[in-house]
């Protein structure tokens, strides 16, 4: 009997296969008294060099820009002379090599668990720096990917961005975790790569090795024990789903043609050139980019990048933008995404405290320089971009937002809508700005009051939540009464059935990662505009996302 495990599902899609497990870490033998404490200072040294020329090594081969910045942090980590510090004093005290790299990752993990947020989920690449560290001091094999010479559902606890990046889309059909949040580097590569992915799958550990699954990446299911032949026959469809709707192109539209524009999330220009994109991302065309997430430039540096290096990367996405429409959004730092550089006080609650817009309270001249180097990029590219700002909570910030954008030549300036204060006051931000682009990862996470990396709030965290889209559809009908476009970019916008009810809703445009583009336009493309307001309504008046889901059949 097949048996349904939930998790978060994090990349959409299905797919079906047969189940390969990550090797386990390394386990350390009992210890043992240290005789030559130099010659195992010498081999500590040594397993930690290997691991660092390891992950350069890997970033060197990374198949996108994405993967090279992960890597390439992971080998920082690894390089970081106080971790190799900490090995010494540990060998200095008597320990073996690899009882002092496992003791010092561990001292180093709880200081990234304590600061939290994006930190705590770095903890993930210390792990596996640790596994990889201890097994090269025990000469044993460095854990990786297995390669079973067939397709397979990779099964883990968790994959670190080595692991990740190493994938070949051409054997792992899908990813399943027991660990990993909607931000952690499984979610993100998932995504990049249009792999069905699902985290925070609790029972995962216990999948044997070569069970049949399939994997919702989209509802965040997987279902254990279904048999070869029903699982080559949802493979099949899905193979099948997935060559039709990459031959469906063009503009986003209902099937009696109310125009919906398809946009793109990145994080740098290296997402639209076509030698970085994922297989599954091929021939995608979108209507421009959406959400331009401008924070990875400053991500995982130790200095705020100079106004030069900003108008190169603006610039750069400027030019490479289907259409080149591009809506930019300013720095998003804080909680999730902590920039050493700004010098920001801990703060004991960082989800609610001074994060996206916020930060310009207390470093305004950060906005003010990435304002001037939009500006500039603008000018030099002849583009004429939307910026917009994260984290806008009230008219007062919206105001003084425009003001500095506009005083610079910015045209089209407008607001993330991720806080519940800014959808309630839609109508009056529309006052002020063009436009509006809803964030539902953030919006849920402080609708629900539910931390948007938690995993075992992944029912509270479902955006087909009748409140989290009550508070879009009052976004639509304030942009609607003022003439200004309303948008989704959050991930709620690549859930192809949920796009309908957005459409329903009034939103006027949807922007995700390139692999959702092909499976929403599609979805579109069957449904006219009046079978998505109907959506819209059954949606709204469900009790909970199951009876949503149920209440809407696809197509009709
Ligand atoms: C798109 C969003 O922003 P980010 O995921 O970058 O916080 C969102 O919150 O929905
Ligand atoms: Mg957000």
């Amino acid at each position: 009997m097949a048996e349904t495990l939930k998790g978060l599902g994090v990349s959409s899609g299905r797919a079906a296969g047969r189940v390969c497990r990550m090797a386990g870490p390394p386990e350390l033998p009992a210890p043992s008294p240290v005789t030559d404490a130099g010659a195992e200072l010498n081999r500590a040294m040594e397993a930690l060099r290997a691991t660092v020329s390891e992950l350069a090594a890997r970033a060197e081969k990374a198949p996108d820009a994405d993967a090279k910045a992960i890597l390439e942090a992971q080998s920082l980590i690894a390089d970081d002379p106080s971790l190799h510090e900490s090995v010494e004093t540990s060998v200095r005290s008597g320990k073996s090599a690899a009882h002092a790299i496992d003791e010092a990752c561990a001292h180093h993990r709880r200081a990234l668990l304590a600061a939290g947020g994006y930190f705590a989920e770095r903890a993930a690449d210390l792990d596996d720096i640790r596994n990889r560290a201890v097994a090269a001091a025990l000469g044993l094999p460095v854990p990786g990917v297995p390669d079973p010479g067939h397709p397979f559902v990779l099964v883990a606890g968790d994959l670190s961005p080595a692991d990740t990046v190493n994938l070949d889309p051409g054997s792992v059909l899908a990813l399943v975790t027991e660990k990993g949040g909607p931000t952690s580097h499984t979610a993100i590569l998932a995504r990049a790569r249009g792999l069905p992915a699902v985290v925070a799958c609790r029972g995962a550990g216990d999948i044997g090795e070569g069970t049949w699954v399939s994997v919702d990446g989209l509802r965040g299911e997987v279902e254990v024990g279904i048999g070869e032949e029903a699982a080559a026959e949802i493979q099949r469809r899905a193979d099948d789903d997935r060559r039709r709707t990459r031959t469906v192109r063009g503009p986003g539209r209902t099937s009696d043609g109310h125009p919906v524009k398809l946009l793109l999330n990145i994080g740098s220009a290296a997402d639209l050139a076509p030698r970085d994109r994922a297989p599954s991302a091929e021939g995608v065309d979108a209507e421009g980019v959406g959400l331009f997430r401008t924070e990875f430039l400053f991500l995982d540096r130790r200095e705020e990048p100079g106004y030069e290096e900003q108008v190169a990367a603006y610039a750069a996405v400027f030019r490479a933008a289907p259409g080149g429409h591009v809506v930019v959004r300013t720095l998003d730092a804080g909680t999730d995404k902590p920039l050493p550089f700004l010098g920001l006080a801990e703060e004991t609650n960082p989800a609610l405290g001074v994060r996206g817009l916020r930060v310009s309270r207390v470093r305004s001249e950060v906005l003010d320089t990435q304002l001037d180097a939009i500006a500039e990029a603008a000018r030099a590219t002849g583009a004429e971009p939307w910026v917009m700002a994260p984290m806008v909570t009230t008219v007062g910030e919206a105001a003084d937002f425009a003001g500095r954008a506009r005083a610079r030549g910015i045209a089209r300036v407008g607001a993330m809508v991720e806080v519940p204060a800014a959808a309630l006051r839609a109508g009056r931000l529309l006052k002020e700005l063009d436009f509006l682009s809803i964030g539902t990862n953030d919006l849920s996470q402080y609708t629900f009051a539910s931390d948007r990396q938690h995993g075992e709030l992944a029912d509270l965290l479902d955006p087909w939540q009748a409140a989290l889209l009550q508070l879009i559809a009052d976004c639509a009908a304030a942009g609607k009464a003022a003439g200004k476009p309303v948008g989704v970019c959050g991930e709620a916008a690549a859930d192809p059935l949920l796009a309908t009810v957005l459409v329903g809703l009034g939103v006027t445009s949807l922007s995700m990662s390139a692999p959702g583009i092909p499976a929403v336009r599609e979805s579109l493309a069957a449904h006219s505009l009046e079978r998505c307001r109907d959506n819209a309504r059954l949606a709204l008046a469900a009790d909970d996302p199951a009876e949503a889901r149920k209440a809407i059949v696809p197509g009709r």
